[in-house]
């Protein structure tokens, strides 16, 4: 049986859980199961901490799982990121009172308080600044009221954390990150590995887009697929009336009211818009 790791609590759990569930797989009933198994999909699932995920997956006690982008590079375990999930998405910055550190080079000699400690110290080391890192569990934004730490760098969301604790990111970003379905090296001749990746980018595929039809006068079936182009070709069906055909084309979620509004100013009519509940591409 194929092992998978998916976060048991925390941001990413819930969106994991159901992501997992959309591409067929069994999940837990209870949040006090860790272990789930899936016969029928000869997969087993392990409930594990997010940030000891991409540990078990470098280790090859777990052949693949999901995890953040930003705890797969502070684990530094060797496991390798296959596709972003499109969920969970975040940026790790750092962050001080504003008026006293407000670029990365004036971070030297300072104390950085992180629970992502390799992460931070690898930054250092890339943009040449030498600092003290603190490592902290949580709630890191209190370390410099605490007088812990005079530079803080941690997961933003909304941002509304640090603006309670009268903080200001600076700098760019360390990093951008999001959900990720990571695997140990070499298991991508694993036809079982690759039949779970293919499954989500199946969910993420069907999330992104929406079927649309819609009915088109014969003469502007041109100028309309320009505007559906889809993945390969959009589809083109006659109908009784010969001076008008029928289009089917997938389009990006985003853009659905922009490319109707398009559309009906071509001259389309009967435009309709589906979700797709699950495609394999
Ligand atoms: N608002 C957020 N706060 C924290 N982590 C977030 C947030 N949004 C997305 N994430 C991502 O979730 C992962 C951290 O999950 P983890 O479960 O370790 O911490 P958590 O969500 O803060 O939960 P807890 O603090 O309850 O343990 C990281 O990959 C992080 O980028
Ligand atoms: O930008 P925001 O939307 O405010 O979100 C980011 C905050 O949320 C998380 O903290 P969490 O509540 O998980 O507490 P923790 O620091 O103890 O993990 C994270 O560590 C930041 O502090
Ligand atoms: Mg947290």
């Amino acid at each position: 049986m194929l092992r998978l790791a998916v976060p048991n609590k925390g941001s990413l759990s819930e969106s994991a859980i159901d992501m997992l569930r959309e591409a067929g797989y069994r999940t837990r009933r209870d949040p006090k199961e860790l272990v789930v198994a899936d016969p029928d999909n000869g997969v087993e699932f392990f409930y594990l901490r997010p940030r000891d995920i991409a540990v078990y997956v470098g280790s090859g006690t777990v052949d693949a799982g999901i995890t953040g982008r930003d705890l797969l590079l502070d684990a530094g375990s060797g496991a390798e990121e296959v596709m972003p999930l499109g969920f969970g998405a975040s940026t790790f910055r750092y962050a001080a009172r504003p008026g006293e550190i407000g670029d990365i080079p004036s971070i030297s000699s300072r104390r950085v308080a992180t629970s992502y400690p390799e992460l931070v110290r690898k930054h250092l080391a890339q943009v040449g600044v030498q600092a003290d890192v603190v490592r902290l569990d949580g709630a890191v934004e209190t370390a410099i009221t605490l007088g812990v730490a005079d530079v803080i760098a941690d997961v933003v969301e909304t941002g509304t954390t640090l603006r309670a604790q009268g903080l200001a990111p600076f700098g760019e970003p360390i990093l951008k990150s999001e959900a990720v379905f990571i695997r140990r090296p070499g298991t991508q001749e694993i036809v079982a590995v690759e039949t779970v990746r293919r499954r989500l980018v199946g969910v993420v595929t069907a999330r992104h887009y929406v079927l649309m039809d819609y009915d088109c006068p014969a003469a502007l079936v041109e100028q309309a697929c320009a505007l559906t182009p889809g993945l390969e070709s959009p589809t083109v069906s006659s109908l009784q009336n010969p001076d008008w055909v029928a289009v089917r084309s997938m389009v990006p979620r985003a853009q659905t009211n922009r490319v109707m509004d398009q559309l009906y100013e071509l001259g389309a009519r009967a435009i309709l818009v589906t979700s797709i509940a699950a495609c394999r591409l």
